[in-house]
Protein backbone atom coordinates (compact mmCIF):
# COMPACT_ATOMS: atom_id res chain seq x y z
CA UNK A 1 0.00 0.00 0.00
CA UNK A 2 2.47 2.24 0.94
CA UNK A 3 2.09 5.92 2.20
CA UNK A 4 -1.20 7.57 1.63
CA UNK A 5 -2.37 11.23 1.59
CA UNK A 6 -4.21 10.53 4.86
CA UNK A 7 -0.99 9.22 6.57
CA UNK A 8 0.29 12.40 5.48
CA UNK A 9 -2.39 14.85 7.22
CA UNK A 10 -2.26 12.52 10.01
CA UNK A 11 1.69 12.39 10.46
CA UNK A 12 2.03 14.31 13.72
CA UNK A 13 -0.50 12.27 15.29
CA UNK A 14 0.39 8.74 14.56
CA UNK A 15 3.65 8.09 16.58
CA UNK A 16 5.17 4.80 14.65
CA UNK A 17 6.25 6.24 11.36
CA UNK A 18 7.32 9.48 9.98
CA UNK A 19 6.46 9.93 6.60
CA UNK A 20 6.73 14.31 5.90
CA UNK A 21 9.56 17.00 6.50
CA UNK A 22 8.35 18.09 9.18
CA UNK A 23 7.17 15.83 11.38
CA UNK A 24 3.57 16.68 10.36
CA UNK A 25 2.92 19.23 7.21
CA UNK A 26 2.34 21.66 9.53
CA UNK A 27 6.14 21.72 10.44
CA UNK A 28 5.80 21.73 14.00
CA UNK A 29 8.09 19.04 14.76
CA UNK A 30 6.57 17.98 17.66
CA UNK A 31 5.71 14.37 18.77
CA UNK A 32 2.90 13.52 21.43
CA UNK A 33 4.99 10.48 22.27
CA UNK A 34 5.93 10.87 26.21
CA UNK A 35 7.53 7.09 26.97
CA UNK A 36 11.20 9.51 26.75
CA UNK A 37 10.91 11.78 29.62
CA UNK A 38 12.20 14.60 31.64
CA UNK A 39 13.39 12.11 33.84
CA UNK A 40 14.45 8.77 31.71
CA UNK A 41 16.26 10.82 28.98
CA UNK A 42 19.84 10.48 30.54
CA UNK A 43 19.65 6.62 30.13
CA UNK A 44 19.43 6.86 25.82
CA UNK A 45 21.60 5.05 24.24
CA UNK A 46 23.01 4.09 21.04
CA UNK A 47 21.58 1.31 19.61
CA UNK A 48 22.27 1.45 15.83
CA UNK A 49 24.77 4.22 13.36
CA UNK A 50 24.93 3.88 10.20
CA UNK A 51 28.00 5.20 7.86
CA UNK A 52 26.69 6.47 4.54
CA UNK A 53 30.58 5.80 3.34
CA UNK A 54 33.13 6.27 0.41
CA UNK A 55 34.36 9.69 0.12
CA UNK A 56 31.24 12.25 0.29
CA UNK A 57 31.43 12.45 3.72
CA UNK A 58 30.22 16.38 4.43
CA UNK A 59 26.90 18.13 4.86
CA UNK A 60 24.49 16.03 6.11
CA UNK A 61 21.52 18.51 6.65
CA UNK A 62 18.79 15.32 5.87
CA UNK A 63 15.83 14.53 8.28
CA UNK A 64 15.41 10.96 8.03
CA UNK A 65 11.49 9.22 7.57
CA UNK A 66 10.45 6.34 8.64
CA UNK A 67 7.35 3.96 7.38
CA UNK A 68 6.89 0.31 8.09
CA UNK A 69 10.33 -0.18 9.67
CA UNK A 70 12.46 0.96 6.99
CA UNK A 71 14.28 4.12 7.31
CA UNK A 72 14.73 5.97 4.72
CA UNK A 73 17.57 9.30 4.27
CA UNK A 74 19.09 11.47 2.18
CA UNK A 75 22.94 12.08 1.85
CA UNK A 76 24.92 14.75 0.90
CA UNK A 77 25.27 14.80 -3.35
CA UNK A 78 21.77 13.38 -4.15
CA UNK A 79 21.91 10.32 -2.45
CA UNK A 80 19.38 8.66 -0.83
CA UNK A 81 19.32 5.43 1.55
CA UNK A 82 17.16 2.89 2.71
CA UNK A 83 18.09 1.18 5.99
CA UNK A 84 16.55 -1.39 8.18
CA UNK A 85 15.10 1.13 11.07
CA UNK A 86 15.52 -1.78 13.65
CA UNK A 87 19.09 -3.10 12.80
CA UNK A 88 21.05 0.04 10.54
CA UNK A 89 21.40 -2.53 7.93
CA UNK A 90 21.76 -1.01 4.44
CA UNK A 91 18.49 -1.81 2.27
CA UNK A 92 19.68 -0.60 -0.84
CA UNK A 93 21.15 3.14 -1.82
CA UNK A 94 20.89 5.38 -4.79
CA UNK A 95 23.14 7.46 -6.38
CA UNK A 96 22.32 10.27 -8.53
CA UNK A 97 25.83 10.80 -10.30
CA UNK A 98 25.78 14.36 -10.55
CA UNK A 99 27.19 15.87 -13.73
CA UNK A 100 30.51 18.22 -13.53
CA UNK A 101 29.23 21.89 -13.54
CA UNK A 102 26.44 22.21 -10.74
CA UNK A 103 26.19 25.37 -8.87
CA UNK A 104 24.83 24.99 -5.66
CA UNK A 105 25.76 28.17 -3.36
CA UNK A 106 26.30 26.72 -0.13
CA UNK A 107 27.64 22.89 0.31
CA UNK A 108 26.17 20.04 -1.49
CA UNK A 109 23.43 19.44 0.94
CA UNK A 110 20.01 17.75 0.63
CA UNK A 111 17.20 18.29 3.38
CA UNK A 112 15.01 15.02 2.46
CA UNK A 113 13.12 12.36 0.67
CA UNK A 114 9.45 12.47 0.50
CA UNK A 115 7.28 9.09 0.86
CA UNK A 116 4.06 8.52 -1.50
CA UNK A 117 2.60 5.04 -2.57
CA UNK A 118 5.23 2.92 -3.13
CA UNK A 119 7.28 5.72 -4.14
CA UNK A 120 10.32 7.63 -2.51
CA UNK A 121 11.25 11.11 -4.56
CA UNK A 122 13.76 13.67 -4.22
CA UNK A 123 15.42 16.75 -5.79
CA UNK A 124 18.86 16.84 -6.91
CA UNK A 125 21.59 19.25 -7.23
CA UNK A 126 21.52 19.24 -10.72
CA UNK A 127 17.73 20.21 -10.57
CA UNK A 128 16.05 17.37 -10.84
CA UNK A 129 13.56 15.65 -9.60
CA UNK A 130 14.24 11.71 -9.09
CA UNK A 131 11.12 8.98 -7.79
CA UNK A 132 12.77 5.67 -6.98
CA UNK A 133 10.99 2.43 -5.67
CA UNK A 134 10.57 2.07 -1.87
CA UNK A 135 11.50 -1.27 -2.25
CA UNK A 136 14.29 -1.61 -4.48
CA UNK A 137 15.79 1.65 -4.68
CA UNK A 138 15.20 1.76 -8.93
CA UNK A 139 14.58 4.80 -10.54
CA UNK A 140 10.88 4.82 -11.72
CA UNK A 141 11.06 8.10 -13.46
CA UNK A 142 13.30 11.18 -13.70
CA UNK A 143 12.02 15.07 -14.36
CA UNK A 144 13.80 17.98 -15.13
CA UNK A 145 12.85 20.94 -12.96
CA UNK A 146 14.70 23.59 -14.45
CA UNK A 147 18.56 23.95 -16.00
CA UNK A 148 21.25 23.46 -13.53
CA UNK A 149 23.67 25.32 -15.60
CA UNK A 150 22.01 28.45 -15.37
CA UNK A 151 22.22 27.91 -11.77
CA UNK A 152 19.26 26.08 -10.55
CA UNK A 153 19.76 23.14 -7.93
CA UNK A 154 17.45 21.73 -5.11
CA UNK A 155 18.65 21.08 -1.71
CA UNK A 156 15.00 20.87 0.11
CA UNK A 157 12.71 18.12 0.66
CA UNK A 158 9.58 17.98 -1.11
CA UNK A 159 6.03 17.60 0.23
CA UNK A 160 3.28 15.81 -1.04
CA UNK A 161 0.15 17.66 -0.66
CA UNK A 162 -3.56 16.37 -1.81
CA UNK A 163 -1.72 14.18 -4.38
CA UNK A 164 0.39 16.30 -5.72
CA UNK A 165 4.01 16.57 -5.07
CA UNK A 166 5.26 20.27 -4.28
CA UNK A 167 8.61 21.63 -4.86
CA UNK A 168 11.06 24.74 -4.72
CA UNK A 169 14.75 25.29 -6.61
CA UNK A 170 17.57 26.98 -5.09
CA UNK A 171 19.93 29.49 -6.90
CA UNK A 172 19.36 33.03 -5.43
CA UNK A 173 22.75 33.62 -5.90
CA UNK A 174 22.85 33.21 -9.88
CA UNK A 175 20.06 35.53 -10.81
CA UNK A 176 17.58 32.49 -11.24
CA UNK A 177 13.97 32.85 -11.12
CA UNK A 178 12.28 31.33 -8.07
CA UNK A 179 9.28 28.63 -8.33
CA UNK A 180 7.32 26.77 -6.80
CA UNK A 181 6.05 23.45 -8.66
CA UNK A 182 3.56 20.99 -8.35
CA UNK A 183 4.10 17.35 -9.87
CA UNK A 184 2.24 14.34 -10.20
CA UNK A 185 4.08 11.82 -7.87
CA UNK A 186 3.23 8.75 -9.98
CA UNK A 187 4.32 9.93 -13.09
CA UNK A 188 6.25 13.54 -12.62
CA UNK A 189 3.85 15.32 -14.92
CA UNK A 190 4.01 18.88 -14.18
CA UNK A 191 0.46 20.14 -13.26
CA UNK A 192 1.06 24.17 -12.33
CA UNK A 193 4.09 26.37 -11.58
CA UNK A 194 4.07 29.27 -10.15
CA UNK A 195 7.05 31.53 -10.76
CA UNK A 196 8.35 34.09 -7.14
CA UNK A 197 9.01 37.18 -9.03
CA UNK A 198 6.90 39.51 -10.33
CA UNK A 199 6.40 39.42 -14.08
CA UNK A 200 7.06 35.48 -14.99
CA UNK A 201 3.35 34.19 -15.49
CA UNK A 202 1.99 31.19 -13.14
CA UNK A 203 0.61 28.49 -15.25
CA UNK A 204 -1.90 25.34 -14.67
CA UNK A 205 -0.76 22.13 -17.26
CA UNK A 206 -4.28 20.58 -18.75
CA UNK A 207 -3.84 17.76 -21.25
CA UNK A 208 -0.39 18.88 -21.98
CA UNK A 209 -1.42 22.52 -22.24
CA UNK A 210 -0.28 25.65 -20.48
CA UNK A 211 -2.85 27.30 -19.68
CA UNK A 212 -2.29 31.08 -17.91
CA UNK A 213 -3.42 31.83 -14.75
CA UNK A 214 -2.55 35.13 -14.18
CA UNK A 215 0.07 36.46 -11.23
CA UNK A 216 -1.48 38.20 -8.00
CA UNK A 217 -0.76 40.85 -6.05
CA UNK A 218 0.72 43.38 -8.60
CA UNK A 219 1.67 43.94 -12.16
CA UNK A 220 5.30 43.12 -14.03
CA UNK A 221 7.50 45.58 -13.67
CA UNK A 222 5.62 47.36 -11.09
CA UNK A 223 7.97 46.34 -8.15
CA UNK A 224 11.33 46.35 -10.20
CA UNK A 225 12.55 48.96 -12.23
CA UNK A 226 13.62 48.06 -15.81
CA UNK A 227 14.41 44.82 -16.70
CA UNK A 228 15.56 43.65 -13.74
CA UNK A 229 12.56 41.18 -12.81
CA UNK A 230 14.05 39.18 -15.58
CA UNK A 231 16.65 37.60 -13.00
CA UNK A 232 15.25 38.54 -9.72
CA UNK A 233 15.74 35.64 -7.38
CA UNK A 234 13.97 34.80 -4.76
CA UNK A 235 14.71 31.50 -5.08
CA UNK A 236 12.18 28.79 -2.65
CA UNK A 237 15.19 26.59 -1.56
CA UNK A 238 13.86 25.70 1.36
CA UNK A 239 10.39 24.18 0.06
CA UNK A 240 7.38 24.54 2.19
CA UNK A 241 4.76 23.50 5.18
CA UNK A 242 0.84 23.17 4.33
CA UNK A 243 -1.78 24.05 6.53
CA UNK A 244 -4.94 21.69 5.73
CA UNK A 245 -7.20 24.18 8.15
CA UNK A 246 -6.92 26.74 5.35
CA UNK A 247 -5.92 24.64 2.24
CA UNK A 248 -2.34 26.71 1.90
CA UNK A 249 0.85 25.67 1.05
CA UNK A 250 3.42 28.16 3.26
CA UNK A 251 6.40 28.65 1.13
CA UNK A 252 9.68 31.60 1.67
CA UNK A 253 11.46 33.01 -1.07
CA UNK A 254 14.91 34.27 -0.78
CA UNK A 255 16.90 37.36 -1.45
CA UNK A 256 16.36 39.59 -4.80
CA UNK A 257 19.15 39.53 -7.29
CA UNK A 258 22.04 41.16 -7.28
CA UNK A 259 22.77 41.35 -3.37
CA UNK A 260 23.51 45.17 -4.71
CA UNK A 261 20.11 46.77 -3.71
CA UNK A 262 21.08 49.80 -5.16
CA UNK A 263 20.32 48.38 -8.76
CA UNK A 264 16.71 47.78 -8.17
CA UNK A 265 14.85 50.74 -6.54
CA UNK A 266 11.63 49.04 -5.32
CA UNK A 267 9.93 46.21 -3.18
CA UNK A 268 11.03 43.85 -5.60
CA UNK A 269 8.27 41.38 -4.90
CA UNK A 270 7.90 38.59 -4.18
CA UNK A 271 11.58 38.05 -2.54
CA UNK A 272 12.45 37.98 0.96
CA UNK A 273 8.21 37.11 1.53
CA UNK A 274 6.40 34.39 2.64
CA UNK A 275 3.57 33.52 0.16
CA UNK A 276 0.06 31.38 0.88
CA UNK A 277 -0.31 29.35 -2.32
CA UNK A 278 -3.54 27.83 -3.11
CA UNK A 279 -2.27 23.97 -3.91
CA UNK A 280 -5.05 23.17 -6.26
CA UNK A 281 -3.76 25.89 -8.94
CA UNK A 282 -0.55 27.48 -7.72
CA UNK A 283 -2.10 30.78 -7.24
CA UNK A 284 -1.29 33.10 -4.41
CA UNK A 285 -3.66 34.27 -1.77
CA UNK A 286 -1.51 36.22 -0.10
CA UNK A 287 2.09 37.33 0.83
CA UNK A 288 3.84 38.81 3.76
CA UNK A 289 6.99 40.28 2.80
CA UNK A 290 9.52 40.33 5.63
CA UNK A 291 12.41 42.54 4.37
CA UNK A 292 10.90 44.46 1.15
CA UNK A 293 13.59 45.82 -0.90
CA UNK A 294 16.65 43.63 0.41
CA UNK A 295 19.93 45.01 0.56
CA UNK A 296 21.70 42.06 3.60
CA UNK A 297 20.86 39.03 1.48
CA UNK A 298 17.89 38.65 4.30
CA UNK A 299 16.16 35.81 2.46
CA UNK A 300 12.35 35.13 3.51
CA UNK A 301 12.94 31.23 2.92
CA UNK A 302 12.53 30.11 6.80
CA UNK A 303 9.52 28.19 7.70
CA UNK A 304 5.85 29.32 8.60
CA UNK A 305 4.82 26.59 11.33
CA UNK A 306 0.98 26.67 12.08
CA UNK A 307 -0.24 26.52 15.32
CA UNK A 308 -3.30 27.79 17.47
CA UNK A 309 -2.53 30.82 19.55
CA UNK A 310 -4.93 30.80 22.01
CA UNK A 311 -5.09 34.58 23.66
CA UNK A 312 -8.11 36.38 25.17
CA UNK A 313 -10.16 33.51 25.07
CA UNK A 314 -10.13 33.18 21.15
CA UNK A 315 -8.02 30.44 19.29
CA UNK A 316 -6.34 32.50 16.02
CA UNK A 317 -4.97 30.18 13.42
CA UNK A 318 -1.64 31.88 13.40
CA UNK A 319 1.52 30.86 12.03
CA UNK A 320 5.12 31.96 13.35
CA UNK A 321 8.71 32.46 11.76
CA UNK A 322 11.94 33.82 12.86
CA UNK A 323 13.33 35.47 9.81
CA UNK A 324 17.09 35.43 8.59
CA UNK A 325 16.38 39.30 8.94
CA UNK A 326 16.52 38.80 13.20
CA UNK A 327 12.63 39.41 13.49
CA UNK A 328 10.15 36.54 14.41
CA UNK A 329 6.66 36.79 12.99
CA UNK A 330 3.37 35.78 14.18
CA UNK A 331 1.01 36.09 11.49
CA UNK A 332 -2.78 35.60 10.99
CA UNK A 333 -2.81 32.34 8.65
CA UNK A 334 -5.95 32.90 7.21
CA UNK A 335 -5.00 36.29 5.47
CA UNK A 336 -1.74 36.86 5.82
CA UNK A 337 -2.21 40.02 8.76
CA UNK A 338 0.44 40.68 10.76
CA UNK A 339 -0.07 40.00 14.16
CA UNK A 340 2.92 40.98 16.28
CA UNK A 341 6.70 40.85 15.58
CA UNK A 342 9.82 40.94 17.68
CA UNK A 343 13.60 40.43 17.94
CA UNK A 344 14.81 36.62 18.71
CA UNK A 345 18.38 37.65 18.66
CA UNK A 346 20.70 40.10 20.89
CA UNK A 347 20.79 42.66 18.31
CA UNK A 348 19.66 44.35 15.11
CA UNK A 349 21.36 47.19 13.28
CA UNK A 350 19.80 47.52 10.12
CA UNK A 351 15.61 48.48 11.33
CA UNK A 352 14.81 50.31 14.32
CA UNK A 353 12.01 47.79 14.49
CA UNK A 354 8.51 46.88 12.78
CA UNK A 355 5.62 48.98 12.09
CA UNK A 356 1.71 48.10 13.28
CA UNK A 357 1.89 46.04 9.31
CA UNK A 358 5.16 44.41 10.07
CA UNK A 359 7.08 46.27 7.88
CA UNK A 360 10.76 47.53 9.28
CA UNK A 361 11.46 50.95 10.17
CA UNK A 362 15.09 50.85 8.40
CA UNK A 363 17.59 52.20 10.32
CA UNK A 364 19.46 55.45 9.06
CA UNK A 365 22.92 54.46 7.52
CA UNK A 366 22.22 50.42 7.90
CA UNK A 367 22.01 49.77 3.98
CA UNK A 368 25.15 49.07 2.23
CA UNK A 369 26.49 52.02 -0.10
CA UNK A 370 26.17 52.73 -3.55
CA UNK A 371 29.57 52.07 -6.01
CA UNK A 372 27.97 54.66 -7.99
CA UNK A 373 28.77 57.46 -5.38
CA UNK A 374 32.37 56.31 -4.94
CA UNK A 375 33.17 56.37 -8.89
CA UNK A 376 31.61 53.00 -9.81
CA UNK A 377 34.65 51.14 -7.44
CA UNK A 378 33.17 49.41 -3.97
CA UNK A 379 30.24 51.14 -1.91
CA UNK A 380 30.66 52.60 1.57
CA UNK A 381 31.46 49.40 3.98
CA UNK A 382 28.36 48.93 6.70
CA UNK A 383 28.16 46.91 9.65
CA UNK A 384 25.13 44.60 9.75
CA UNK A 385 23.87 42.13 12.56
CA UNK A 386 22.73 39.72 12.33
CA UNK A 387 25.29 38.69 9.48
CA UNK A 388 23.58 37.04 6.15
CA UNK A 389 24.04 34.06 7.68
CA UNK A 390 20.72 34.90 9.30
CA UNK A 391 19.50 35.35 13.22
CA UNK A 392 18.41 31.76 11.71
CA UNK A 393 19.04 30.20 9.05
CA UNK A 394 17.50 27.16 7.36
CA UNK A 395 17.74 24.94 10.09
CA UNK A 396 13.92 24.20 11.68
CA UNK A 397 12.38 25.43 15.14
CA UNK A 398 9.71 23.20 16.72
CA UNK A 399 7.12 24.16 18.74
CA UNK A 400 5.38 22.24 21.27
CA UNK A 401 1.66 22.42 22.06
CA UNK A 402 2.03 21.93 25.79
CA UNK A 403 4.69 24.79 26.52
CA UNK A 404 3.07 27.18 23.96
CA UNK A 405 6.55 27.88 22.93
CA UNK A 406 8.77 27.85 20.03
CA UNK A 407 12.39 26.59 20.13
CA UNK A 408 14.55 28.55 17.88
CA UNK A 409 17.93 27.53 16.79
CA UNK A 410 19.52 31.16 16.53
CA UNK A 411 23.15 32.49 15.97
CA UNK A 412 24.52 35.56 17.09
CA UNK A 413 27.11 37.17 14.59
CA UNK A 414 27.53 40.46 12.19
CA UNK A 415 29.11 41.39 8.86
CA UNK A 416 30.81 43.73 7.21
CA UNK A 417 28.99 44.12 4.15
CA UNK A 418 29.22 46.55 1.08
CA UNK A 419 28.38 46.79 -2.93
CA UNK A 420 29.91 46.38 -6.19
CA UNK A 421 28.75 46.83 -9.87
CA UNK A 422 27.26 43.33 -10.81
CA UNK A 423 25.34 42.77 -14.24
CA UNK A 424 24.17 39.40 -15.25
CA UNK A 425 25.43 36.67 -16.52
CA UNK A 426 24.12 33.14 -17.16
CA UNK A 427 25.85 30.75 -14.66
CA UNK A 428 27.85 33.16 -12.93
CA UNK A 429 27.45 34.47 -9.88
CA UNK A 430 25.47 38.07 -9.42
CA UNK A 431 25.68 39.03 -6.09
CA UNK A 432 27.70 43.09 -6.41
CA UNK A 433 28.16 42.49 -2.56
CA UNK A 434 31.29 41.52 -0.41
CA UNK A 435 31.10 40.21 3.10
CA UNK A 436 32.70 39.02 6.19
CA UNK A 437 31.31 37.45 8.81
CA UNK A 438 32.25 37.98 12.37
CA UNK A 439 31.46 36.36 15.79
CA UNK A 440 29.03 39.05 18.14
CA UNK A 441 29.96 37.75 21.63
CA UNK A 442 33.88 36.37 22.08
CA UNK A 443 32.58 32.60 23.80
CA UNK A 444 29.36 32.01 21.85
CA UNK A 445 27.76 32.10 18.53
CA UNK A 446 24.63 29.80 18.39
CA UNK A 447 21.63 30.40 20.89
CA UNK A 448 18.83 27.75 21.25
CA UNK A 449 16.22 29.91 21.92
CA UNK A 450 12.16 29.27 23.61
CA UNK A 451 10.20 31.92 22.24
CA UNK A 452 6.87 32.86 23.37
CA UNK A 453 4.84 34.09 20.56
CA UNK A 454 2.42 35.57 23.14
CA UNK A 455 4.80 37.86 24.66
CA UNK A 456 7.57 37.79 22.23
CA UNK A 457 9.53 37.20 25.24
CA UNK A 458 12.33 34.66 25.25
CA UNK A 459 11.60 32.19 27.91
CA UNK A 460 15.12 30.77 28.34
CA UNK A 461 18.43 30.14 26.38
CA UNK A 462 21.42 27.56 25.42
CA UNK A 463 24.32 29.18 24.60
CA UNK A 464 26.77 27.05 21.88
CA UNK A 465 30.03 27.91 21.53
CA UNK A 466 30.01 27.07 17.85
CA UNK A 467 27.07 28.24 15.32
CA UNK A 468 23.95 26.26 15.61
CA UNK A 469 23.25 24.70 12.43
CA UNK A 470 20.72 21.36 13.25
CA UNK A 471 17.49 21.03 13.20
CA UNK A 472 15.35 21.14 16.56
CA UNK A 473 12.33 18.20 17.65
CA UNK A 474 10.34 18.68 20.60
CA UNK A 475 7.77 16.18 22.76
CA UNK A 476 4.82 15.44 24.77
CA UNK A 477 7.76 14.03 27.33
CA UNK A 478 8.61 17.64 27.44
CA UNK A 479 11.94 17.57 26.09
CA UNK A 480 13.72 19.66 23.03
CA UNK A 481 16.59 17.51 20.66
CA UNK A 482 19.61 18.73 18.76
CA UNK A 483 22.40 18.24 17.98
CA UNK A 484 25.75 20.80 17.56
CA UNK A 485 28.58 21.09 15.35
CA UNK A 486 31.20 20.31 18.41
CA UNK A 487 29.34 16.44 17.41
CA UNK A 488 27.02 16.64 20.56
CA UNK A 489 23.33 15.01 20.37
CA UNK A 490 21.48 16.56 23.18
CA UNK A 491 18.11 17.29 25.10
CA UNK A 492 16.82 19.72 26.97
CA UNK A 493 13.89 20.50 29.32
CA UNK A 494 11.19 21.99 27.20
CA UNK A 495 10.15 24.48 29.98
CA UNK A 496 13.20 25.39 31.98
CA UNK A 497 16.15 24.67 28.99
CA UNK A 498 18.01 22.46 31.65
CA UNK A 499 20.51 20.45 29.85
CA UNK A 500 19.13 16.75 30.77
CA UNK A 501 21.27 14.24 27.81
CA UNK A 502 24.60 14.47 25.46
CA UNK A 503 26.17 12.28 23.59
CA UNK A 504 29.12 13.00 21.52
CA UNK A 505 28.22 11.49 17.89
CA UNK A 506 32.44 12.48 16.51
CA UNK A 507 31.13 14.24 13.65
CA UNK A 508 29.78 17.82 13.67
CA UNK A 509 25.72 18.13 13.62
CA UNK A 510 23.77 19.63 11.04
CA UNK A 511 20.63 17.41 10.36
CA UNK A 512 17.27 17.23 11.66
CA UNK A 513 16.20 14.78 14.70
CA UNK A 514 13.13 12.51 14.58
CA UNK A 515 11.28 10.27 16.79
CA UNK A 516 9.18 7.14 16.19
CA UNK A 517 8.06 4.27 18.37
CA UNK A 518 8.69 0.61 17.38
CA UNK A 519 7.51 -2.73 18.88
CA UNK A 520 6.43 -0.59 21.94
CA UNK A 521 10.02 1.74 22.66
CA UNK A 522 10.18 5.47 21.42
CA UNK A 523 13.27 5.56 19.03
CA UNK A 524 15.62 9.05 17.96
CA UNK A 525 17.52 9.03 14.98
CA UNK A 526 19.47 12.21 13.84
CA UNK A 527 21.33 12.31 10.79
CA UNK A 528 25.69 13.47 11.35
CA UNK A 529 28.20 14.88 9.42
CA UNK A 530 29.54 18.93 9.28
CA UNK A 531 28.77 21.30 6.53
CA UNK A 532 26.72 23.54 5.24
CA UNK A 533 27.18 27.02 4.74
CA UNK A 534 29.23 28.06 7.91
CA UNK A 535 32.67 26.70 6.95
CA UNK A 536 31.96 28.22 3.14
CA UNK A 537 30.73 31.61 4.27
CA UNK A 538 31.33 32.19 7.56
CA UNK A 539 34.62 34.88 6.98
CA UNK A 540 35.64 34.86 10.73
CA UNK A 541 33.27 32.43 12.42
CA UNK A 542 35.47 29.79 9.68
CA UNK A 543 38.09 29.64 12.39
CA UNK A 544 35.67 28.49 15.08
CA UNK A 545 34.34 25.95 13.13
CA UNK A 546 37.50 25.06 11.29
CA UNK A 547 37.98 21.92 13.54
CA UNK A 548 34.86 20.21 13.54
CA UNK A 549 34.21 16.92 11.46
CA UNK A 550 32.61 16.02 8.31
CA UNK A 551 31.29 12.72 7.51
CA UNK A 552 27.91 10.88 6.80
CA UNK A 553 26.02 8.96 9.61
CA UNK A 554 22.97 8.02 11.15
CA UNK A 555 22.34 7.60 14.67
CA UNK A 556 19.61 5.58 16.62
CA UNK A 557 18.61 6.05 20.03
CA UNK A 558 16.39 4.38 22.74
CA UNK A 559 16.30 3.54 26.04
CA UNK A 560 18.18 0.40 27.50
CA UNK A 561 16.40 -3.13 27.36
CA UNK A 562 16.21 -3.31 30.97
CA UNK A 563 14.38 -0.17 31.25
CA UNK A 564 11.23 -1.22 29.30
CA UNK A 565 9.45 -2.96 32.50
CA UNK A 566 10.49 -0.24 34.68
CA UNK A 567 8.95 2.55 32.48
O1 LIG B 1 19.26 31.73 -2.70
C1 LIG B 1 19.38 30.51 -2.80
O2 LIG B 1 18.97 29.86 -3.77
C2 LIG B 1 19.99 29.79 -1.66
C3 LIG B 1 20.03 28.39 -1.61
C4 LIG B 1 20.57 27.73 -0.50
C5 LIG B 1 20.50 26.23 -0.56
O3 LIG B 1 19.82 25.72 -1.47
O4 LIG B 1 21.09 25.50 0.23
C6 LIG B 1 21.10 28.53 0.57
C7 LIG B 1 21.01 29.93 0.44
N1 LIG B 1 20.48 30.53 -0.65
C8 LIG B 1 21.47 30.83 1.46
O5 LIG B 1 21.36 32.06 1.31
C9 LIG B 1 22.04 30.30 2.66
O6 LIG B 1 22.43 31.04 3.57
C10 LIG B 1 22.14 28.89 2.78
C11 LIG B 1 22.66 28.12 3.81
C12 LIG B 1 22.53 26.83 3.40
C13 LIG B 1 22.94 25.60 4.08
O7 LIG B 1 22.47 24.53 3.66
O8 LIG B 1 23.74 25.67 5.04
N2 LIG B 1 21.93 26.79 2.16
C14 LIG B 1 21.70 28.04 1.77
Amino acid sequence: AGVTDDDLLKDQDTVDDVVTYGMGLQGQRYSPMNDLSTENVKQLQPVWAFSFGGEKQRGQESQPLVKDGVMYVSASYSRVYAIDAKTGEEIWQYDARLPDGIMPCCDVVNRGVALYGDKVIFGTLDAKLVALNKDTGKVVWIKKVADYQAGYSITAAPIIVKGKLITGVSGGEFGIVGKVEAYDPNTGEILWTRPTVEGHMGYVYKDGKKIENGISGGAPGKTWPGDMWKNGGAATWLGGTYDPETDSLFFGTGNPAPWNSHLRPGDNLFSSSRLAIDPDDGSIKWHFQTTPHDGWDYDGVNELVSFDLKENGKTIKAAATADRNGFMYVLNRENGDFIRGFPFVDKITWAKGLDENGRPIYAENGRPGDPADMKGEKGKVVVAQPAFLGGKNWMPVAYNPNTELFYVPSNEWSMDIWNEPVSYKKGAAYLGAGFTIKPAHDDYIGVLRAMDPKTGKEVWRYENTAPLWGGVMTTAGNLVFTGTPEGYFKAFDARTGKELYKFNTGTGIVGTPITWKMGGEQYVSITTGWGGAVPLWGGEVAKVVKDFNQGGTVWTFKLPNDNVASR
